[in-house]
């Protein structure tokens, strides 16, 4: 009994955004923990998606809006700049860029200090030796299974030698994984230690959300449970 939560936090990225207030509405009936807003700056990435109003409106309109954890995958260059707003609009963790910041542990500072918990994101060529120096510091490390930028993308395996080390040497951290994500992978990724699940296309084209959500939950709790 590793006592790690299974947390399912399908990205809204691959959300119709015509009628994003039911479609975030129907991912909490159906039973998700987060979820997972991808902001992208077409800068630290090659595209932009949703920005501040859009995170603001899901805060202030949605019916049980002070129930719905907002988890913030902010990539940006600069994400000091953003954590005041992002904090006012309603975030509840804010996941920066190891690559695109010069002092991650004073930024870790300055997200706690805004009442955020604070996630640590790293691409797939960057090692995790990089963060262990604040680790113990953070709230949860995002691996990512894609190169950042789009959904859609296939899952990336060989990264789950990092969730591997990570789970190792922190067996408490919430150890996030994000691209390429469903019923097929998520074994794997949870095998190697991973609790937070981030899925797009696997859950909105699911036949059945509610179902696709608890398998992802359920394989999460059968390979933890093992750790
Ligand atoms: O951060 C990203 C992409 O940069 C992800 O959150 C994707 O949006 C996940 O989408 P799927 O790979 O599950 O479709």
């Amino acid at each position: 009994m590793c006592g790690l939560k299974p947390i399912i936090a399908p990205s809204i990225l691959s959300a119709n955004f015509i009628n994003l207030g039911s479609d975030v509405t129907l991912l909490f009936l159906n039973q998700c923990d987060w979820i997972h807003i991808d902001v992208m700056d077409g800068n630290f990435v090659p595209n932009i998606s949703i920005g501040f109003p859009v995170l603001h409106q899901l805060r202030t309109l949605l019916v049980d809006k002070s129930k719905y954890f907002f988890d913030c995958h902010m990539m940006v260059a600069n994400p000091e700049q953003w954590v005041a707003t992002v904090a006012e609009y309603g975030g509840n963790q804010y996941t920066f860029h190891l690559e695109s910041t010069k002092d991650p542990k004073n930024l870790v500072k300055l997200i706690h200090a805004h009442g955020m918990r604070a996630a640590c994101a790293l691409k797939p060529q960057t090692e995790i030796e990089q963060v262990l120096s604040f680790a113990d510091q953070l709230d949860m490390v995002l691996v990512m299974t894609v190169e950042p930028g789009f959904g859609g993308q296939s899952f990336m395996p060989e990264m789950m030698s990092k969730v591997r080390k990570l789970r190792q040497l922190y067996p408490k951290l919430d150890i996030q994984v994000d691209g390429g994500l469903g019923p097929e992978t998520v074994n794997v990724a949870a095998e190697a230690g991973a609790n937070v699940i981030v899925a797009g296309t696997s859950v909105f084209k699911a036949k059945d959300q509610a179902k696709t959500i608890q398998t992802l939950r359920d394989a999460v709790v059968r390979h933890t449970s093992k750790l």
